[in-house]
């Protein structure tokens, strides 16, 4: 399902209320909800419309399980990892259980910079059987990428559930990335992105390209959430 809006505020409006909404009613069903976070502008502009929504009040935060699509590897703290930029933009104002909030590992943590080690803790937390992933949210690349998969970069072929992504053509060149086998482990899979610079990514997978964000879809359900430029060559 494709979702357009008119721009990049009123889309990570739309889509602060509907994650709202969908943590609300997991909760309601499980008791606990279950969100997978990514990094990138347009997902800290969602977060930062979650914290000025009068309907995340009715969220118990301290049964809401965090996660993360992929990670910038980096000392814990640094700026530039999407764990920062996702405390700033609103975790930090929120009640959350530290215990429900699953950071990757930085490269100040137990395993230094050894991103492989890294990627191999990350996949023991998340377990043998997969979390309930309520939601896993992506943002989608200039080149068609979501979380830390690339087109042609060996990570595609990843296995388990998460992997080490060395020389990443977007920078930093070390992440930490879920692999495509535990994003479409996901209920739901929502893509979401802002911008003219994403309309031809975007276009291609809608007409049948094969590209990383083609390939991210969810169990039960598959969102495009996307402001009218980035939806503009889907034909
Ligand atoms: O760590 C990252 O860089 C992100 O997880 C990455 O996959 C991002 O979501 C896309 O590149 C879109 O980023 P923008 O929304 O900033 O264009």
């Amino acid at each position: 399902m494709v979702v357009v809006v008119p721009d990049a505020d009123i889309l990570a409006s739309t889509v602060a209320a509907r994650l709202a909404i969908k943590i609300i009613d997991a909760q309601a069903v499980h008791g606990t909800a279950s969100v997978v976070l990514t990094g990138g502008r347009v997902a800290a502009k969602v977060l930062r419309s979650l914290s000025d929504l009068p309907a995340a009040a009715a969220i118990d935060w301290s049964r809401v399980d965090l996660w993360w699509g992929d990670e910038r590897f980096l000392p814990s703290g640094d700026p530039d990892r999407n764990e920062t930029q996702a405390r700033e933009a609103v975790l930090d104002k929120l009640p959350l259980d530290p215990a429900r909030v699953h950071a990757m590992p930085a490269t100040d943590g137990p395993d230094g910079d050894d991103a492989v080690a890294a990627a191999a803790r990350y996949a023991a937390e998340l377990g043998d059987t997969l979390p309930r992933f309520d939601v896993l949210m992506l943002g989608v690349g200039e080149d068609g990428h979501v979380a830390s998969l690339f087109p042609g970069h060996p990570g595609l072929e990843a296995t388990g559930s998460a992997a080490a992504v060395f020389d990443s053509p977007k920078p930093p060149p070390t992440r930490v990335t879920l692999t495509f086998s535990t994003i479409r482990s996901a209920d739901e899979v929502w893509l979401i992105a802002a911008g003219p610079d994403k309309a031809a990514p975007i276009g291609a997978v809608h007409g049948g390209a094969s590209l990383p964000a083609g390939s991210a879809v969810g169990v039960r359900k598959t969102l495009w959430l996307l402001d009218r430029a980035a939806a503009s060559e889907i034909r």
